[in-house]
């Protein structure tokens, strides 16, 4: 049997005077590379913010490893990357990934597992400055892997990476997947949808589908997940809450 590491009911949020999420309810099971793929805007950002406990809510609820969002009990054991690197520029990558493990009580062994595990063991010992935009945002993963989290929350890693650090990371969200952590990873880009192995595909704040891409694809009766994300809308199915936490 899937666990579920997330249980989101009824959530509701509010952003600037604006009604984001507007009452959704969706689980997100352990093993598994979940795929929160919408267009700008939609709410994958303000989502995600929930899952770590960030986020203010209106109402509604947010589970994690059975505890509320955001407490105290989940603080070692939730990992976020966010859009921008949170790495400091003036460290190399290693000084970086030293000083996040001293932080958080890991071991220096931690550290060069977590370097091993996003590919920069080429750049160590190069300033965080100076690096690309995408090795910078692995520099920000690797801090997220030192202390091996459980549930593992991702907006858009593969921004501006090219096709071969795109699929050698996919393949490393899988691996950390395959023992036990539920990975949830947000793009913009449809066609990352057929890395995962579950789907939320999202639009104006509202979950239009939760399936995997296999069973999307065949109930729009499409080949590609964009035109199924296209069939959802023209079908109403972005009119309405969803109901039911898979
Ligand atoms: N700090 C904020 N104050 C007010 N409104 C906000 C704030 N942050 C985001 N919003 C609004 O909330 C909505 C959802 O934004 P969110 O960042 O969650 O979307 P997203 O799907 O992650 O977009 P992207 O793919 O561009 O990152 C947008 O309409 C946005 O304008």
């Amino acid at each position: 049997m899937v666990n579920n590491a997330v249980e989101v009911r009824d959530l509701v949020v509010e952003r600037g005077g604006k009604r984001v999420l507007p009452g959704i309810s969706f689980a997100i099971p352990e093993g598994q590379v979940t795929g929160l793929l919408g267009p700008s805007g939609c709410g994958k950002t303000t989502l995600m913010r929930a899952i770590v406990g960030v986020q203010k809510l209106r109402s509604g609820t947010v589970e994690v490893l059975g505890e509320p969002a955001g407490s105290r009990p989940l603080r070692d054991r939730v990992g976020y990357v966010t859009q921008e690197a949170s790495v400091y520029d003036d460290l190399s990558v290693t000084e970086n990934l030293r000083f996040f493990a001293r932080v958080l009580g890991v071991s220096d062994d931690g550290v060069q597992r977590s370097i091993d595990a996003v590919d920069l063991g080429a750049n160590a010992a190069q300033v965080v400055g100076n690096l690309s935009g995408g090795q910078r945002s692995r520099v920000s993963l690797a801090v997220a892997l030192l202390d091996q989290p459980e549930v593992l929350v991702l907006d858009e890693p593969t921004v501006g990476l090219d096709p071969v650090l795109r699929r050698d990371l996919w393949a490393m969200f899988h691996r950390l997947a395959d023992s036990g952590v539920a990975v949830l990873v947000s793009s913009h880009v449809m066609d990352e949808a057929q890395r995962c192995d579950r789907l939320l595909l999202m639009r104006e704040g509202r979950i239009i589908a939760d399936d995997t891409p296999r069973r999307i694809l065949d109930a729009a009766g499409v080949a590609e997940i964009e035109d199924a994300f296209l069939a959802l809308v023209e079908s109403g199915a972005a009119d309405g809450p969803k109901e039911g936490v898979a």
